[in-house]
This record gives C-alpha cells, structure tokens and sequence, in this order.
C-alpha cells in the first residue's frame, strides 16, 4: 500500500477523520480507482452509518484506513485517528495503534473467525496483542478472566462453554457477539461494523444493534456501520454518509437526509423504501439493488457527476462536469447541482 504518512499528531476532533481517500487495485483492464476522495469523520459516542449498493466502496475505504488492503491497492488521502495519521503507518504501528484501536465487526463472522481454532484462542490472541512476553505468561490467568468478562458483556450467557467451543458449535448471533467481544479486547476509539447484521434473523439483528448502543455509551466508543440497510440507518445512526461510485454524495444528520434528500441518488434509495417504522425496524424496505441501470466502470469512470447515466433528471452539464459535496441545509452537504427540492423548500419554511 503506498500512501503518505505524517510523522507528528495533528489536532482533531473527531475519533477518525478520513479526508480525500483515494484507493486504485490494478486489474487486467488497468487501474480502477473505486474510492475517489472520499472525507469522512466520526466523534467519540457517534454513530456513522455508511450507506450505499454493493460495490459502491464503503468496504474499502474502511479496509484502507485499518490497513488491512492487499499491497498492491495504492491509497492516498489522510485518515486521523485520534489525530495521528493511520495512512501510510508501518505494520508495527498499525498494531501499535490498534491496541487500543480501532475494531472492526467483519461482515461474516464465520469467515472472519478462525473455523480451526477455539474462541479462547481467537480471543486471547486479541488480548495478548499489545502485552509483552513475559508479562502475557504471569498474566494468563488474569487474561482468561478478561476473555469471560468481555464474553459476559456482549451477552454470552456460558462464556466458560463458549471459551471452549469452535465457531461452528455457536450460534450466528453467538459468534457476532464473540466477533464483538474481539473487537472490544482492543478497547477500540472505533469500532467498524461492516454489514454485521445481515446474516442474523430480525431479533438477533435488534439484540445486536442494541448490544453495540450501549457498549458505545459506557465506553464512548464511535461507531460506522457500513450497511446496505435504510431501515437500520433510519434507527440508530446520528449521520449518514451516502456513497455511489466511490464518492460520497450526500451526507448529513440523518434526519436532515431523510427528510430532505437532494441528491437524486439519496431520493431514489429512499423512494423505494415504501416504509421504515419509527424506531428504524421496518421490514417492508426493497433492496438497494432495486434502482434502474448500474453503476460506472471503475476503470473508465465518467467525468461528470457519476450518477447521471441513471439519473432521470440528468442534463448534458451533470455529465460533464463533477460535483463537489456543497451545504444544501444545516449540517447537511449533497454532491449535486440539483437545486434542493420545492417540497423541502417549503417543509423547512425557506
Ligand atoms: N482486492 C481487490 N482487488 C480489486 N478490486 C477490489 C478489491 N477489493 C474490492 N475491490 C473492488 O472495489 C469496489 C468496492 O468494493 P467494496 O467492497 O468497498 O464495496 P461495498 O460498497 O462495501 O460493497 P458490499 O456492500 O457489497 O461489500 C468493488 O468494485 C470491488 O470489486
């Protein structure tokens, strides 16, 4: 990974705070660059919810900032963690940094947890990571009791059974709890939840995302959730980010982008939600896939706004010409020269 590091902590904030994230893979039709300068930022206690259809890039702009992309991707931009640089960062201060650091929930737990190991050995490994030799020896037990206090606290009711078991002897909603209890053996600032709850039915999906409000209030963690899922954002996120293509194109306090979405994009993902509840549970939502056309090529992206060969409002200055991310309301920014529309107008009293 090829990025520029910064050698002295700069002031922030923010928990994290990505500014003109870059990623480019090479592929055999040559370099497709499927994050393109993408700023991004999330506080102590906050929830971010990253929004977007598959492929859009929220993935790896956080893979990138965790520095967990293959070599051969190239990533430029900054990401501040705590105000220190993390792009760029040798392996040594990676690790450094993520302990304590930032965790990551991966989208599967059971291709992210080990199948040959027991969840003690995953889960000491986490704890074990920043303590050295001889100290992790003297220390076993006391770390063994730290593997079932963290068991205890997202919710394992026999954290002793767990301890012992292999991932396929637990539950789905077990082994997301166990993939939670990994991420928080780091005492992450950051905890990056990545489609975490898509593989689990609705009411251990409702656990889970309760789970993680209330280890966020004790421990003043800030969370992303990375997530195809409207009906979850419209329930626990502070802010949402929404991506296409690798940009963000909207991004606000989430109730200002639910109920004023300006980008054409933001309002054809929320049109097609017939219903989300109050508490953000709904179920009768359509998936993102739902909208018409797909998106641009990533080796051959179009020089306008990146929406527009979808848009059904485009005109030729929309594609040839790109967008930057402008104030459309209060605490609230779209990448559109759409201007904001009359029934938001009106609705705000402008
Ligand atoms: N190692 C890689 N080499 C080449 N291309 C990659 C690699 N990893 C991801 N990509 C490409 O980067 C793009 C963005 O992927 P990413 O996983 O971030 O999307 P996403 O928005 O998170 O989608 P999903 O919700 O399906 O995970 C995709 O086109 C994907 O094919």
């Amino acid at each position: 990974m090829s990025a520029q590091p910064a050698d002295a902590p700069r002031t922030s904030e923010h928990s994290l705070e990505i500014r003109d994230l870059h990623v480019t893979f090479p592929t055999s039709r040559g370099p497709a660059t499927v994050v393109r300068g993408v700023d991004l930022h999330v506080s102590p206690r906050e929830t971010l919810a990253v929004v977007g259809e598959s492929g859009s890039g929220k993935s790896v702009s956080m893979l990138a900032v965790l520095g967990l992309l293959p070599s051969s991707a190239t990533v430029t931009g900054s990401a501040l963690y705590r105000g220190r640089e993390v792009l760029g960062a040798s392996d040594e201060e990676l690790r450094r940094l993520r302990g304590p650091g930032l965790g990551m929930v991966f989208q599967d737990p059971m291709t992210s947890l080990n199948p040959v190991l027991t969840i003690r050995r995953q889960l000491l490994e986490g704890l074990v990571a920043h303590t050295d030799r001889r100290e992790r020896r003297r220390q076993k037990q006391q770390l063994l009791q730290r593997a079932r206090d963290l068991l205890d606290e997202v919710g394992i009711p026999d954290p002793d059974r767990a301890l012992r078991s292999y991932p396929h002897q637990l539950s789905g909603g077990q082994r997301q709890r166990v993939m939670i209890a990994i991420a928080l053996a780091h005492d992450p600032a950051v905890l990056v939840a990545d489609e975490a709850t898509t593989a689990l039915d609705v009411t251990v999906q409702a656990q889970i995302l309760r789970l993680v409000a209330a280890l966020q209030e004790e421990h003043g963690t800030a969370v992303v959730w990375i997530t195809h899922d409207l009906g979850v954002v419209a329930g626990i996120a502070d802010r949402v980010a929404v991506m296409y293509a690798g940009q963000v194109v909207e991004s606000g306090v989430t109730d200002a982008v639910f109920d004023a979405p300006t980008h054409p994009y933001t309002r054809g993902l929320l049109a097609s939600l017939p219903d989300i509840d109050a508490d953000g549970t709904g179920h009768d939502r359509a998936p993102l896939e739902a909208m018409r056309g797909l998106p641009p090529d990533p080796v051959d992206p179009p020089p306008g706004c990146a929406f527009a060969p979808r848009c059904p409002i485009a005109d030729p200055a929309c594609v040839e010409h790109p967008q930057r991310l402008r104030e459309v309301g209060p605490h609230h920014e779209a990448a559109t020269r759409c201007p904001v529309p009359e029934e938001v107008r009106r609705d705000r009293g402008d």
